[in-house]
């Protein structure tokens, strides 16, 4: 157990008997984290509810499991002097020993310095206005500058406990007009030591601040912006007047380093007039903390340029990541990260734990100029099979076979070996030099050579990644109606078969092709786009056969009812709203007289069930 002292500490620990009598002698002002433990503070699911808060000790309990986005938020929370102990699982993984590896480096160095120790933490009353640091002050005077409206955007970017919040809180309490200033954060605890600057600011929920109706004399701060989704973010700068954003580089959710560069891109196009900002100093511990190195390392969470130390390889290569040497490692896990924004340290232990999982890299002279994530999936035997079909389970780390199987009622599509490319990226300096097609091209070798049966990719949706995605071979085969939460966009599943042995398969993959294109272009072109579609398809008729049982949901089952409707029951009074996209059960319910969405889809499988 660590003595008090600038420096933090980590333990890490895999008797769970020793662990948990540490653990009970724990510090007042801790929090304990545990799936397993009834008289935790909380699960480890529900870390998030502790960003914002500080602690002198943070107890994770990862015994049946790892858990690194929130040991990495966690960490974040533990103030000078303080400790972060962590039960490790009894079986070591390539992602504990990593853990370990990087303690006994940071830990090791840092011993000497612990000696002669930094101050003791100072205590302060929680509103207690600080005396910014040289640092902060100079922001904070370029923030307060401009005091005429409309306000310029200031992005304020730095990593953990570096003082934003603090700086944001000072900037608004000697803020003129007060009341027409809005704070907000991705949870109320993201913006407390913001508030506890300025205690008079006005905080509303993101989603509350959505629905309001646009008014550009409303003045907006958003702290930890990289906790929102990003079109979110952009909403809300768009809706109001946006002065202040704060957000973390350091990606403990939502990536906030992939955040920060597609925000800041998109608000130098779109908003009038911006400037970015970085604090650098930590303010909550000491700096060279050993804690930080330690994370940041394990983790991968530098955002420094990589100093390649390891052999310069040229060529492209496809390893676990755990076979990877630490530089290029680094490069593939950072050009992942900042190119795909909802990335987190747990795909790092996915990458390094998961025997199925690759990466596939091009390298010249040791610099890493493309990488994808592959993922092997399926076979899905019976009777699992069965069950997927009707929708009542989703076996983990099978997406394409689970979604192709269930919201396509594709049975042989669960028989097959399925090699997913789950990521991929290009430094945006490289981009559109064909890297990413050669190393798609020698992506779909490498699955050959290995058995694999059909080669696939699922994403959010956009007209640029379509383009890419054909030109390389594959082609649509669903297009989600939902609209996902994060990206805003439609989740899309492409696929190209590898194998031309069954011409049975060739002709089915060449309906689901066709499939695919119809739906985009009803989607995109509305009714009209129908006639286009055939009279008599396979597919439509095992999606309404599955609607009728109601093993998928009306989302699902959407475009295929458009088609019949407009094939076979034209005059039909339901088949001009379902021939329109945009309808959702909500609407039906309203044609229906205002009834529930739940008795609008009974209404409508009845309704098909009648004309069947
Ligand atoms: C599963 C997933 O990961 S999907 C998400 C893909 N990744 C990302 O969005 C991360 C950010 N983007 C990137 O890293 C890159 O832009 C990638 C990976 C999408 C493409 O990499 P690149 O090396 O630029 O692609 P490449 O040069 O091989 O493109 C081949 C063709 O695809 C098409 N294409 C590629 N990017 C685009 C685009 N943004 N818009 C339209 N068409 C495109 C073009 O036809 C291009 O040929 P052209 O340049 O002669 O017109
Ligand atoms: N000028 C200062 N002098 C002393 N302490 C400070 C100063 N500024 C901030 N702090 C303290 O440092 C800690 C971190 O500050 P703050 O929460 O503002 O940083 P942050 O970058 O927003 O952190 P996070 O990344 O966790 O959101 C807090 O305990 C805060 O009270």
């Amino acid at each position: 157990m660590s003595e008090r002292s600038g420096y933090r500490q980590l333990q890490l620990l895999q008797d769970a008997s020793l662990w948990r009598e540490y653990c009970e002698a724990r510090s007042d002002s801790s929090i304990y984290l545990s799936n397993q433990q009834t008289h935790a503070d909380a699960v480890l699911s529900r870390y998030r509810d502790y960003l914002g808060h500080e602690f002198e000790q943070v107890w994770i309990d990862c015994q049946d499991g790892l858990h690194a986005d929130a040991i990495a938020a966690l960490c974040g929370t533990v103030t000078t002097g303080g400790l972060l102990s962590i039960l490790l699982p009894a079986k070591s993984s390539a992602m504990s020993h990593r853990m370990e590896r990087f303690a006994e480096k940071h830990f090791a160095e840092s011993n000497t310095h612990m000696q002669s120790s930094v101050s003791e933490p100072e205590t302060r009353s929680a509103n207690e206005t600080l005396q910014l640091t040289n640092e902060q002050s100079s922001i904070f005077n370029a923030l307060t500058q401009s005091t005429e409206k409309p306000y310029e955007t200031h992005i304020i970017t730095a990593e953990r406990g570096r003082g934003k919040s603090t700086l944001l809180g000072q900037a608004l309490a000697q803020a003129k007009e007060h009341s027409s200033i809005i704070v907000t954060a991705p949870r109320k605890a993201n913006a407390k030591i913001l508030l506890q600057q300025a205690p008079e600011a006005h905080f509303v929920a993101w989603d509350k601040l959505l629905e309001q109706p646009s008014n550009s004399e409303i003045t907006l701060i958003i702290d930890e912006a990289a906790g929102l989704p990003l079109w979110v973010t952009e909403q809300l700068c768009q809706k109001f007047n946006p002065w202040l954003l704060a957000t973390t580089v350091a990606g403990y959710e939502g990536c906030g380093r992939g955040f920060a560069v597609h925000f800041t891109d998109w608000a130098k196009k779109t908003l009038p007039q911006i400037s970015v900002h970085q604090l650098t100093q930590p303010l909550r511990w000491p700096v060279n903390d050993p804690l930080e190195q330690w994370l940041t390392d394990t983790f991968l969470l530098n955002e420094q340029p990589v100093t390649q130390f390891g052999i310069r390889e040229s060529g492209t290569f496809i390893k676990h990541a755990s076979e990877l040497e630490e530089d290029m490692l680094q490069q593939c896990f950072q050009l992942l990260l900042n190119a795909h924004y909802q990335s987190s340290p747990n795909d790092l232990n996915l990458l390094l734990t998961e025997p199925g999982h690759r990466l596939a890299y091009q390298s010249t002279n040791g610099e890493v100029t493309a990488v994808a994530w592959l993922m092997s999936e399926g076979p899905i035997l019976s009777p699992l099979k069965e069950e997927v079909r009707q929708g009542q389970r989703r076996p983990k780390g099978n997406l394409l076979p689970q979604a192709i199987g269930y919201f396509l009622q594709q049975d042989w599509a669960m028989d097959l070996h399925w090699l997913r490319v789950a990521r991929i990226a290009v430094p945006a300096a490289k981009r559109r030099r064909k890297i990413a097609s050669e190393l798609l091209a020698e992506i779909y070798r490498w699955a050959l050579d290995n058995n694999y049966q059909m080669l696939g990719t699922s994403f959010a949706w956009s007209p640029g990644l379509d383009n890419f995605w054909k030109k390389n071979g594959y082609a649509l085969w669903r297009l989600s109606s939902r609209i996902d939460s994060v990206s805003a966009r439609p989740a899309a599943i492409y696929v190209q078969p590898l194998s031309n042995e069954f011409t049975g398969l060739c002709q089915v993959c060449q309906l689901l092709n066709q499939w695919g294109h119809n739906q985009l272009q009803w989607l995109s072109g509305g009714k009209e786009m129908l006639q286009l579609t055939e009279e008599s398809n396979e597919i439509r008729t095992s999606l309404i056969q599955a609607y009728r049982v109601k093993a998928i949901p009306f989302d699902a089952a959407h475009f295929a009812l458009a088609q019949w409707f407009y094939w076979q029951h034209n005059q039909h009074p339901l088949t001009e709203l379902l021939c329109n996209s945009s309808t959702t059960l909500k609407h039906l319910g309203e044609y229906w007289g205002g009834i529930s969405q739940r008795l609008a889809n009974e209404n409508l499988c009845k309704e098909v069930l009648s004309l069947h």
